[in-house]
């Protein structure tokens, strides 16, 4: 057995500029202002749950950890005795730590990178409908609130942690020659993409460093136009535009890749591919992309 977890829930984010993030939120990805207990953060909304993406003040730019879901206690309990027995060590999250995640119940433990991971159960949600600021309708339920690509150092160890220890299943492979990430010419290094729910992948690991501790997240939304309408956003505002519009190979996601003022990029995109456990099959991808997604050419 292994760890049953459901979907991504919630990221935090710390930042050295609230200011540019709540523009970078809230005008340039058009995500919803919520609430919550500390007036100095920023809690923000795509559905009905009460803050998918908090960011906080601090010294850093950086992705602080993400908060992964699980269906009740008892599954808290087994990813409790899963990860003893895997050695990995985790703590309690304190009541103000579940006050301000609004969650029941919550752990936290790190990836062999130093990437900050929390299991939950019990997350609010509100009885306000979602407006979003420019009427986009973001695509979670089943399938979470979207994907992270943290970073790693050893591809072949991170497939076996997120695979073996936190029960990711492999949905597709894509190799990148080593150069890439400063390894010996002629090598090869793996970009892995996992799932947990029909959503084709909600974690995939790069295997480079970097100080952000993240690689992108990806928002979906329900219709072309809002990709389109956010594209010009980005431009509107000056922000930084990683890889121009394209539809991604492996799960045929439409999407562009924008700078986070904390480092890291926010993928935003449509028409991700929902995928059906008890049909898919592990493939090998052997392009990034159909069309578009060139990183070279925001710059
Ligand atoms: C290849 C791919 C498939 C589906 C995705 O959702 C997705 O984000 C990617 C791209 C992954 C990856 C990245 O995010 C950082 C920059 C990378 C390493 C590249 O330069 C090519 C692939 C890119
Ligand atoms: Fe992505």
């Amino acid at each position: 057995m292994t760890i049953d977890i459901k979907s991504m829930g919630y990221v935090r984010v710390a930042t050295t500029d609230l200011d540019a993030w709540k523009t970078f939120a809230g005008k340039v990805l058009g995500l919803a202002e919520g609430r919550g207990p500390n007036p100095e953060h920023q809690y923000w909304r795509i559905d009905e749950v009460s803050a998918r993406v908090v960011v906080f003040p601090s010294d850093v730019d950086r992705l602080d950890c993400s908060g992964w879901e699980v269906a009740d206690h008892q599954a808290l309990q087994a990813a409790r005795e899963h990860l003893q027995k895997a050695g990995v060590e985790f703590e309690e999250g304190t009541k103000d730590e579940l006050d301000e995640r609004r969650v029941q119940e919550l752990i936290r433990f790190r990836d062999p990178w130093d990437n900050v991971f929390e299991l939950f159960h019990g997350i609010t949600y509100e009885s306000r409908p979602i407006v979003t600021p420019y009427a986009a309708r973001f695509v979670t339920g089943d399938q979470g609130m979207g994907h992270l690509v943290v970073p790693v150092l050893d591809d072949v160890e991170a497939l076996r942690f997120y695979t073996e220890v936190l029960g990711f299943r492999l949905r597709d492979s894509m190799s990148m020659p080593g150069e890439f990430v400063g390894k010996e010419p002629g090598s090869k290094v793996w970009l892995r993409f996992l799932g947990v729910n029909p959503r084709h992948h909600s974690l995939a690991f790069l295997p480079m460093p970097n100080p952000s501790k993240c690689v992108h997240i990806m928002f979906e939304v329900d219709e072309l136009d809002h990709v389109g309408r956010a594209l010009e956003r980005v431009r509107k505002h000056g922000a930084k535009l990683s890889a121009t519009l394209g539809r991604h190979m492996n799960d045929e996601m439409i999407s562009f890749y924008v700078r986070s003022p904390s480092g890291f990029d926010i993928e935003f995109g449509t028409e991700g591919l929902r995928v059906d456990d008890h049909k898919w099959v592990a493939r090998e991808s052997t392009a990034v992309s159909y069309w578009g997604h060139d990183f070279g050419a925001g710059s």
